[in-house]
């Protein structure tokens, strides 16, 4: 065989050793243009010269009559169940309004006035442990001497009562009473166990 150096592609081509080759280039280059005729197959095996090659049918759903281990689902089945929207409460809170503070009046001002007044429970002498009955607290509620009951003890809230960050005037609705369920309603994260802590004058008597 006489190359011709200067056409070197025209002589490979010629050549009939070269004739299967060319025709899997030429089948190659066809393959663009297959269709897959029978609608019953998903793949179908092609061989064309040494190219073999499979061509599967991804863009439909499988037939319901072949076999899957996954259960078939409705075109028009929602799979997935989405939760249900959030209810939104109607039920009014409790108003809340802190009024402002009187110059002095501060929560550190209450803060450092516990720690230097020597009686602020007004005790004069009497131990804060003694058994309060209701009666003696309904006869704390005018200025100067005001008693509440929270939480089962009593209180002397008279040096508070300006420092309440609620106002005066919602507090003075604890004068001589029971508070415990507004102090819930209002607020009943507040440490007033704390907060209290020297205007303790004793604990309720529950029995008289
Ligand atoms: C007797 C003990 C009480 C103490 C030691 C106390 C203390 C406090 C404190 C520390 C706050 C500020 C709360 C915060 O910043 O989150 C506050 C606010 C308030 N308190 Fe009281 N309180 C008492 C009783 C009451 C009662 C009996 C009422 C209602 C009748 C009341 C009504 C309010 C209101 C409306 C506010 C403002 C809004 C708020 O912060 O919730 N408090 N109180």
């Amino acid at each position: 065989m006489m190359l011709d150096l200067l056409n070197p592609v025209k002589d490979l081509i010629a050549s009939p050793v070269n004739q299967d080759w060319l025709e899997s280039q030429t089948a190659m280059l066809n393959v663009g243009d297959m269709t897959i005729e029978d609608d019953s197959l998903l793949s179908k095996q092609e061989t064309i010269g040494f190219l073999s090659f499979t061509v599967t049918d991804m863009s439909r759903p499988k037939k319901s009559t072949e076999s899957s281990s996954s259960p078939s689902l409705e075109c028009n089945e929602d799979p997935v169940k989405l939760p249900k929207e959030p209810t939104i409460s109607t039920k009014k809170p409790a108003i809340r309004a802190k009024v402002p503070f009187e110059i002095g009046c501060s929560p550190m001002d209450w803060l450092k006035l516990t720690r230097k007044h020597p009686d602020l429970a007004g005790l004069k002498g009497v131990s804060s442990k003694r058994l309060i009955s209701i009666d003696e607290v309904k006869q704390h509620k005018t200025e100067g001497s005001i008693w509440t009951v929270l939480k089962g003890r009593v209180y002397n809230i008279s040096p508070y009562m300006k420092f309440h960050p609620g106002g005066y005037d919602m507090l003075m609705k604890a004068a001589g009473k029971d508070c415990t369920s507004l102090f819930n309603k209002y607020h009943a994260w507040v440490n007033a166990e704390a907060l209290l802590e020297k205007c303790l004058v004793g604990t309720l008597d529950d029995k008289r």
